[in-house]
């Protein structure tokens, strides 16, 4: 976080004439040459339009059918922007100040202020129904925002007319993706309350409704999300684009152009290969999948980006000849840049950290208890019985594991089952706040301390959790500027709130949760070893799915859970199917899978394929295919399935083509794993390769040594880098 301002840390300098004795309440401001420029042109404006500074002009405003027919015009906007307004407000509550929302002609369509603030506003007419251009107020922050088109802050006497001195007043133009204004937001209040921060909270505001109003224009197409860094994509920074089917821009956020330094009509004159080289088919390839990492692509200037693509699969799916849109109904991944645009504004809800690019609503799975979650897989009852013995010891808990594989879920339950479960449970998600904001939501502000925030400052999450748990998630995306904050804070279990003298206790039980690798972060000096050290009284590894043997009881689990009414069951193809599969999004994306599957189901008792969506379906093809492009020959034997288990039906890997088995009766759910039978297969599904067979019989061996791959290994005669290279398994936590 940065240091106090100052005008010269801001580089700013303070207005010319600013001991001009006329002009006393703007000079105390810190302003650069643009903006005393872009007043002085406007106070000309005004002259040129012959109005005058002192006369008190007509200020009616519409009459109420008409003030309904502008609203009526501009509904939509409104419905962008109630929510921001909301938010916005609740940012500057209690500082003498209101909200507007002007349509693109300046005139008022909605406010929300506070109460004496608005009777004093309604005197000089800031009011829904009336018009604030310039050629009717004089210099204005809407009026000129509108002409300037850029936001645009108007302090105290800057404003052309003397009834107007009053106020300080911010404003941004709200931009469609073509570059057209919609409209204005604005915050104005009396001069002396002005916070230099407000102007930013405008600004991040009319981006929020921009980029609300551009993902639902372009709904249907591909947009594509980006930043240089790759931590901003989600993030209000970020910029997005709007792609047709044929690789045209059609459309695109502020944040686009800027970083593309280019305007909205030289960005329509290009394609997506010809701005990021790439294409369509390459995107929709990649991100197919909701689990892919942001592809990094350079510009022809050298310039570096990272790019995600979202889009509503499975309406984009590849057909012989390009891409067809197709009217299923969607699936869409959850809009990241909405939620991250939320957090960045500051409102991330208490006790829970939210997430960028989360993606899924299975969040409310309720926890009960470390019991709960022990459903026979021997290296997660391990894990439980290690978290038991240090329960209640004030022992802080590092919880390690790739992405989806219920590190959050375990937080919870090791809060529930500990004598703090009556407290309050706090999580905080590192990576999902932006870096400026980290510190303050952790360890609160004083009035006045941060950005134009809430003024009575806040309370952050460490007190907030105070008695409690305090679980912070993705931890290793602690910025490195605040580790050393946090591990003061942790030693001495005091926490001074930024622009605070005073310390507040505070007695938590840490828990954290990471998917990175630690260690070789602090190798890489990115992460701090004495912190490292603090967070870590134990740390434990969650088990991916595909190293669990209790994949089915998972199943049954969840689809109890999602469909109570139905006693639903898994085809024996889609058994296989979800056997066979690396789960690379784990828990989550198996607790997705399948609740797709209830609703597709619905009415019936059996899920088969045809249940499941094209997305997974294809997904797994793939990954199947890579693996069989990428298997080396076999090592016959290539396993020997321990004698007396429940996968002892591994047989000698045939040649290429494989008997065809019986098929196995439906697997009616509450069921234990079914174990498949290494060459069995539906009569109709094509033969097996030889690649597939060793594939799934590592993969059966896997299952049969309880998800230990070192055990699985040992069987098989083969070592674990190939078990791990075979399947194509990410060892590297991710
Ligand atoms: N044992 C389980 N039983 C039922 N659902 C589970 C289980 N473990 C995880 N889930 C579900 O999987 C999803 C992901 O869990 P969670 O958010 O705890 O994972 P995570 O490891 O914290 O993920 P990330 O690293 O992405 O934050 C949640 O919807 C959770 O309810």
């Amino acid at each position: 976080m940065a240091g106090p301002y100052t005008p010269a840390s801001a580089g700013l300098r303070m207005r010319p004439g600013a001991n001009d004795p006329r002009r006393p309440i703007a000079s105390a401001l810190p302003l650069d040459n643009e903006h005393v420029h872009k007043i002085d042109q406007s106070h000309q404006r005004c002259a040129a339009f012959g109005l005058s500074r002192i006369e008190r002009l007509d200020y009616s405003p519409l009459g109420r059918s008409d003030l309904g027919v502008v609203r009526e015009r501009n509904q939509r906007l409104y419905a962008h922007a109630a929510p921001v307004m909301e938010m916005l407000y609740e940012q500057i509550v209690n500082s003498e100040s209101m909200v507007l929302l002007c349509d693109a002609t300046g005139t008022i369509l909605h406010s929300i202020g506070d109460q004496d603030f608005l009777n004093r506003a309604s005197k000089v007419a800031l009011q829904p129904g009336v018009n604030w251009s310039e050629q009717a107020k004089g210099t204005n922050a809407v009026g000129t925002a509108l002409i300037e088109e850029s936001p645009t802050l108007v302090h105290a006497d800057e404003h052309y007319m003397h009834a107007n001195h009053f106020l300080t007043c911010s404003a941004a133009p709200i931009l469609d993706p073509r570059g057209n204004i919609l409209g204005v937001l604005d915050v104005s209040g009396d001069q002396r309350s002005y916070h230099q921060h407000t102007m930013g909270l405008v600004k991040m505001s009319a981006r929020m409704i921009e980029n609300h109003w551009l993902t639902d224009d372009y709904r249907n197409v591909m947009r594509l999300h980006f930043h240089s860094r790759v931590e901003f994509i989600g993030t209000l920074m970020e910029g997005i684009l709007a792609v047709s089917q044929d690789g045209k821009l059609v459309g695109a956020n502020r944040g686009a152009l800027e970083q593309l330094g280019l305007s909205g009509a030289a960005l329509r004159m290009h394609t997506i290969s010809s701005l990021f080289g790439t294409t369509v088919a390459a995107l929709v390839d990649r991100f197919r999948s909701p689990l892919a990492t942001p592809l990094p692509v350079e510009l022809s200037s050298g310039r570096q980006f990272h790019v995600y693509a979202r889009f509503n699969w499975p309406v984009w799916h590849a057909a012989s000849s390009g891409f067809a849109a197709e009217a299923a109904a969607s699936a869409a991944p959850v809009g990241a840049a909405e939620a991250g645009a939320a957090e960045a504004a500051g409102s991330s809800a208490a006790g829970n950290g939210g997430g960028v690019g989360g993606g899924t609503a299975a969040g409310a799975a309720p926890a009960t208890g470390l019991a709960s979650l022990s459903l026979g897989d021997t290296q997660f009852a391990a894990l439980i019985d290690k978290i038991r013995r240090v329960l209640n010891r004030d022992i802080p808990i590092l919880i390690l594991g790739e992405t989806g594989t219920g590190k959050e879920l375990l937080a919870r339950a090791i809060h529930q089952d500990s004598e703090r479960a009556r407290q309050p449970f706090v999580a905080v998600n590192c990576a999902s706040i932006p870096e400026t904001l980290i510190e303050a939501e952790l360890f609160g502000y004083e009035e006045g301390a941060f950005t134009g925030a809430r003024r009575k400052g806040a309370v952050g999450k460490i007190v907030q959790a105070n008695g409690g748990t305090l679980f912070l998630d993705e931890i290793g995306d602690m910025p490195i500027s605040l580790q050393a904050h946090l591990l003061r804070v942790l030693q001495e279990r005091q926490v001074t709130p930024l622009g605070s003298a005073k310390s507040v206790s505070v007695d938590v039980t840490l828990v954290c949760a990471t998917h990175r690798n630690l260690r070789e972060m602090i190798e890489q000096k990115a992460f701090r070893e004495d912190l490292y050290y603090r967070l870590n009284g134990l740390a434990v590894r969650l088990p991916p799915l595909r190293e669990r043997s209790d994949l089915m009881a998972l199943v049954e689990r969840i689809l109890d859970r999602e469909s109570p009414d139905r006693r639903l069951r898994l085809s024996p193809e889609v058994v296989r199917l979800f056997q066979g599969y690396h789960w690379p999004g784990n828990v989550r994306q198996l607790f997705n899978v399948l609740r797709t599957a209830c609703v597709m189901a619905s009415g019936e008792t059996l899920i088969t394929r045809d249940h499941l969506s094209d997305d997974f379906i294809d997904d797994a093809r793939r990954v199947a295919q890579q693996r069989a492009a990428s298997a080396e020959p076999v090592a016959a034997p290539v396993f020997a399935a321990s004698p007396g288990s429940a996968q002892a039906a591994a047989v000698p890997v045939p040649p290429v083509a494989v008997p065809v088995e019986p098929v196995p009766p439906a697997v009616s759910m509450p069921a234990p794993q079914v174990p498949t039978p290494v060459a069995a297969r539906l009569p109709d599904e094509p033969a097996m390769s030889l690649e597939d067979i060793e594939l799934r019989t590592i993969q059966q061996a896997v299952d049969a040594a309880g998800g230990n791959i070192s055990v699985a290994a040992k069987r098989l005669g083969i070592s674990r880098n190939t078990i791990y290279r075979k399947l194509r398994w990410r060892s590297d936590g991710r």
